[in-house]
Formats: C-alpha cells, sequence, structure tokens
C-alpha cells in the first residue's frame, strides 16, 4: 500500500491524512488499525482520507484507530480544510462527509473555523436504542439511589455524542465510565462519551472518551456536542469557549441558521510514506 501521507493534528487529536484524488485509498479494518497503532505502526487517533468528489473540492472519509468508519470528525475537518485551501490559495474549501458537505473558512494563522452543519436532536438522529428526550436521558452510572453521573444529554454531529454535566472534569471518571457508556445498548452505533463542567455561561471544560479511539486530547464534534446539549437545557449562551485537554475551540450554535460553527487551530506534524 506504499503512498504518501501527512501527519496532522487538531489540539493534539492526530491522524494519518491520505490524499486520494489520483488513486483510490480503501483500507481495510486490519490496514487502519495497523496503521493507527502508536506501538508497531505510526500512530493516530483517526485515518482520513481526501477523495475526488462532484459536487465539492473534495470527498473525506474518516477511520477510527479500532478500524470503524465514521461519519463525522471535527479536528481533522478543520486539518482538511486547510490543506484544500493551501491548495487552492483560496479562504474558503467544501468537501462532502457522510454528516454532509462541510465548509471551511480561514480565521488566521494555521486557524479554520467549519461549518459543522446543524445538529441532529431528535433520538433517532443520534441514534438511540428508544425513544427519549434527547435533552436528558434516562441513563445514569453507579447506586441507583446515590448516582454517580445521571440524565445525560445527546446530540449527533453527524456522529452520535452523549454528554454529562459534571462539577469537575479535571477528576470525572473518564476512563472508567467512558468504555462502558461507549458500548451502552441504549447507543446501537456506540457512542462519544462526553464529561462537560460548566465554568461559565461562555466556558466549558471538556473531557472526551470517543468512540473507537479512547480517551484522546481534544474532539472537535464532542464539543460541537457539548455546547448544543448545554445550550439546550439553558446551562449556556449558544457560543462558548470549549477547553479541552489540547487546547480551546470557540463552538456557536448559530441562531439564524441552526449551523453549528467550530473554530480552531491545526498543526502539520510531518510527511512520510505508509508501509
Ligand atoms: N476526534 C473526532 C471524532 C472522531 C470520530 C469519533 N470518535 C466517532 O467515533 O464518532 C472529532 O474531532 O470530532
Amino acid at each position: 500500500m506504499s503512498r504518501p501521507f501527512l501527519k496532522m493534528n487538531g489540539l493534539g487529536n492526530d491522524f494519518v491524512v491520505v490524499e486520494a484524488r489520483s488513486a483510490p485509498f480503501a483500507p481495510s479494518a486490519d490496514e487502519v488499525r495497523a496503521i493507527a497503532d502508536r506501538e508497531r505502526g505510526i500512530g493516530c487517533d483517526q485515518i482520513v482520507s481526501i477523495d475526488p468528489s462532484t459536487r465539492a473540492d473534495a470527498a473525506v472519509r474518516f477511520w477510527n484507530a479500532d478500524g470503524e468508519e465514521v461519519g463525522a470528525c471535527g479536528n481533522a475537518s478543520r486539518c482538511v480544510g486547510w490543506l484544500l485551501m493551501e491548495a487552492s490559495g483560496r479562504d474558503e474549501a467544501s468537501f462532502e462527509t457522510q454528516a454532509g458537505i462541510l465548509t471551511a473558512r480561514r480565521a488566521g494563522e494555521k486557524r479554520i473555523s467549519v461549518d459543522m452543519g446543524e445538529p441532529g436532536l431528535d433520538w433517532k438522529q443520534i441514534p438511540l436504542e428508544e425513544a427519549m428526550d434527547t435533552r436528558g436521558v434516562e441513563l445514569q452510572v453507579g447506586p441507583i439511589d446515590a448516582p454517580l453521573l445521571h440524565t445525560p444529554g445527546c446530540v449527533s454531529m453527524g456522529n452520535p455524542h452523549v454528554v454529562f454535566f459534571v462539577e469537575d472534569a479535571e477528576t470525572a471518571p473518564v476512563r472508567e465510565v467512558g468504555p462502558m457508556i461507549e458500548h451502552h445498548r441504549l447507543f446501537p452505533e456506540g457512542v462519544n462519551v462526553g464529561f462537560a463542567q460548566i465554568k461559565a455561561r461562555d466556558r466549558i471544560r471538556l473531557k472526551v472518551w470517543e468512540r473507537g479511539a479512547g480517551l484522546t486530547k481534544a474532539c472537535g464534534t464532542g464539543a460541537c456536542a457539548a455546547l448544543v446539549a448545554a445550550a439546550r437545557r439553558g446551562l449556556t449562551d449558544r457560543k462558548a469557549t470549549l477547553e479541552l485537554d489540547g487546547g480551546d475551540l470557540v463552538i456557536e450554535w448559530r441562531e439564524s441558521d441552526g449551523h453549528v460553527i467550530m473554530t480552531g487551530g491545526l498543526e502539520l506534524e510531518f510527511t512520510g510514506v505508509l508501509p
């Protein structure tokens, strides 16, 4: 499969990015896992391919480190948007994903805004196993009479998210609870698990246990989901700074069209050749 790649990250959430507009790239789950392996492979949270498109500048596919293809990846979308704009010399780029056509715009030096589209808020869009109010679903962790965590919000950003609101994100049981909820029966397609501490009406501290990748330094769609889940419950305004382990993202759930706008940085780490 020898072919060039770019190693990139968005706030430390890292990717192997393959340009596939002139030569198809369709890795098997085993090949994805081998590339993503941090001991024996290149090591990354997700793999990204930039494919040809007749409807946008490109089409983009994402795979988690566990080998499964997924519908959205916010931090990687900023990296792809930047690559497309650097190649075209323009200040805007669009690309197809399973979540729809996304538009990226420059927002400073190696800083990109991506219109992530409208969040999915109906239980069937998450999806959930049964009908529930996604502002606060019937799910709890710990003893029935004294739950550790409960009544999280659920949001789809083209991928499923559940967001628990916690007193202190630094001490939240991310590594213990994340894997338990990731594959919980309520989520037939699995789920990304956010732990959000509301610091102010315009500031959230967030940790995310990602479906198929575990605890990452940042999760762009997770940040979008946390802002939407918080704003729906009146905990924050519709625009806030999301503090992730790897850095900050500014997320706005726009009143005018209901779209979620994610703004943040990216890094090009190095180039290489897949073995
Ligand atoms: N890190 C990404 C999310 C990648 C996919 C996610 N783990 C899923 O399985 O849906 C982001 O920045 O959004």
